[in-house]
């Protein structure tokens, strides 16, 4: 359990200019007990913090990533009378990290003794203060309370001494970056927590403040002389050097870990993963020198990359990149620990999916053109489908909409508010070549959706396409999964053969294999029915062995009647990786003709369209179980 800061970390997106020449602001949660915390969960501790919030729009946000990142919100409380704390942070170059703290009468610092829930506390096995929230008196009273009852109850007492001098009021208010001012009251004051340690940690600096003196050897035997917790040193690309007795003579006669060669992109956060790691072995009573190799590899990581809590590594990157002894300098080249990262810490898993597909555009002109409707009108049909949706799922997750920017758009925001999937096309409709819809800037537009906006493409593309079409396909379809990866969206990608060519069994997989060969890894596969359980099974073998952590494949209809969509479930459902539908036409043809005609009204259109969603819900539904009886029956039979 980690107790204190808790914030929003407003990260400049441009490097290498001053903070006054930043434009954009990427938003991450942060406050470096919240980052050891999400670092520990993803290495797959079990993690909580204890902290306050504002009641506000950033408060939610903390809690709803907490959620998401496994962390317990158990112990954050929100506070109604004051806002959640923000920072902005710069990455200048890589000695310069400017930082601004704005953190007057925020929730985080108003922590104290009444938010300590001694039952809560005696059930985590550690807990986690940190030096610069001790600052207050108020969170200082609660962190020692906190701390005093962990002790008695038998669990590990951790300090990270993580020294912002800011924050204690000796620096300027433009120096949050300034790591180090002397000073006796603060040395004072840190220091009275000694006794309570199992485990301290902190840089040359930050032991420097505590032991009350710049020599680091005789700053440790200072400290030394209040506790007897295991001593932990950081030294930045040296590693760190760990001391669980009495200080040697030399620092490196500790037990150190050596530091990473990688290059230096952005050193803010690199502590908190280092805790993380170190903990990681610490708490499972792992030899300290795998507990500093952990620690070393979790900051050489976050060094590497941009953010604090959103760069922490999960356990089986962690596991890769130890194992690997050829990795780049500039690590954020290193393509396959990338993609390992994006895949094991996107949010939520999917067991299955049942997508309401409306993002048809040049369908709902016809139509509205057939009926001789006033094309403001589509945007009002798209939002009844959210009501559709939600009628059949009732809150449920498993449930989406694929919905457009171009009609969709008061559908999506609406969309927004409730809890289900949202994809959104980005090609321009019947393209082929594949062109974008909007900017021909595929980063600048995607750069303006929201983060759960799950990017869809459909390309009509074959295998067999001639050389210059496919190849030309192709480079769109990799500029649009950089896009998308730097602008943190997930990727559907919707392949529509049977219109280019032939389609055998192995057709589709081929097209899978050659996307996997170039490179990309889409989160999402949209393919169309087929009734052969080997093409099935083709393709789940390419995407298994590709890419192990697919989210899944979608069906598409294809305006297919709905009998035929049934029998093709059948066949698919036996393919675990199959996780359900993206359905449109089937589903809405007949009512959007009549709605736009005038022959029925909205409650009639959305009567229709939760029916007949909910026909192929059922049915998706029905084939699963069926299979998945029938492989218990196998395996008994076995
Ligand atoms: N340049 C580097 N190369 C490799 N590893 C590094 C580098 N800098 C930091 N690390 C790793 O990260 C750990 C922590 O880094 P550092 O000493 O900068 O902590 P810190 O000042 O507490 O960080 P923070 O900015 O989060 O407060 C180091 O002990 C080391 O393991
Ligand atoms: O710890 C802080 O308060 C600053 C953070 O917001 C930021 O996440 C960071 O620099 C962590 O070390």
């Amino acid at each position: 359990m980690t107790i204190g800061r808790s914030c929003i970390d407003l990260y400049g997106e441009q490097v290498g200019g001053r903070l006054e020449d930043m434009a954009s602001f990427a938003k991450y949660i942060g406050g470096s007990p919240t980052n050891t915390a999400v670092g520990a969960a993803r290495l797959g501790l079990r993690s909580g913090l204890l902290s306050r919030v504002g009641a506000d729009h950033f408060g939610r946000f903390i809690r709803e990533q907490l959620a998401r990142e496994g962390v317990s919100t158990a112990g954050v409380a929100t506070d109604p009378e004051r806002l959640t704390a923000l920072v902005f942070l710069g990455i200048r170059d890589p000695d310069t990290f400017p930082l601004i703290f704005y953190r007057e009468n925020c929730a985080d610092m108003a922590l104290d003794v009444s938010d300590v829930d001694p039952d809560y506390i005696r059930s985590a096995g550690a807990v986690l203060i940190n030096g610069t929230h001790l600052s207050r008196p108020n969170v200082f009273d609660a962190c020692v309370h906190a701390c005093t009852i962990a002790s008695q109850a038998g669990a590990k007492v951790v300090f990270d001494i993580d020294y912002r001098p800011v924050l204690w009021g000796l620096t300027g208010r433009d120096m949050g970056e300034n790591r180090f001012v002397a000073d006796d009251a603060v040395t004072a004051r840190l220091q009275q927590v000694l006794p309570l340690c199992d485990l301290v940690v902190g840089t040359e600096e930050e032991v420097h403040i505590l032991g009350g003196g710049t020599d680091t050897l005789a700053a440790l035997r200072a400290i030394r002389e209040r506790t007897s917790a295991l001593l932990v040193l950081k030294r930045g690309p040296h590693g760190c050097v760990a001391f669980p007795d009495a200080i040697p003579a030399r620092l490196d006669d500790g037990v150190v870990g050596e530091g990473l060669q990688v290059e230096v992109f952005n050193v803010l956060g690199a502590g908190d993963a280092f805790m993380a790691g170190f903990l990681r072995g610490w708490l499972r009573d792992e030899p300290l020198a795998a507990c500093c190799r952990y620690a070393n590899a979790c900051g050489a990581i976050v060094v590497s990359r941009h953010g604090c809590s959103p760069a922490m590594p999960t356990w089986e990157e962690l596991q890769v990149f130890l194992a690997s002894d050829q990795r780049p300098f500039r690590l954020r080249d290193d393509v396959a620990l990338e993609q390992l990262h994006w895949a094991t810490t996107r949010a939520g898993d999917w067991d299955e999916l049942m997508v309401l597909a409306m993002d048809h555009r040049s369908q709902f002109e016809a139509l509205c053109a057939q009926a001789g409707a006033d094309p403001a009108r589509i945007a009002t049909f798209k939002a009844l489908a959210l009501r559709a949706v939600d009628r059949v799922a009732r809150g449920q997750p498993g449930f989406g909409l694929l919905l457009d920017g171009r009609y969709g758009m008061r559908a999506l925001e609406a969309a927004a508010d409730y809890p289900y999937w949202i994809g959104r096309p980005i090609e321009m409709p019947g393209s082929r070549p594949l062109d974008f819809e909007s900017s021909p800037d595929v980063a600048t537009e995607l750069a303006t959706w929201p983060r759960n906006h799950v990017v869809k493409c459909l390309a009509f593309y074959h295998p067999d396409d001639p050389d210059d079409l496919r190849e030309r396909q192709e480079r769109q379809l990799l500029r649009l999964q950089d896009a998308a990866r730097k602008t943190g969206h997930e990727l559907l990608l919707e392949i529509i053969a049977a219109r280019a060519g032939a389609v055998d069994d192995h057709t589709v997989a081929r097209a899978i294999q050659r996307f996997y060969d170039l490179g990309m890894r889409p989160d999402w596969w949209k393919l169309e029915p087929s009734d052969s359980a080997d093409a099935w099974r083709n393709i789940e073998r390419t995407i298994v062995a590709n890419d192990a952590h697919c989210r899944g494949v979608v069906l598409l209809g294809l305006s297919a009647p709905e009998e035929e969509l049934v029998a093709s479930f059948q066949v698919a459902a036996a393919r675990p990786l199959v996780k359900g539908f993206a359905v449109g036409r089937t589903i809405f043809a007949d009512a959007a003709a009549r709605w736009f005609g005038g022959e029925i009204d909205d409650e009639a259109a959305v009567d229709d369209l939760a029916a007949r969603f909910g026909v192929l819900v059922e049915a998706w539904r029905r084939a699963r179980s069926a299979n998945i009886e029938r492989h218990a029956a196998a395996d008994c039979a076995r």
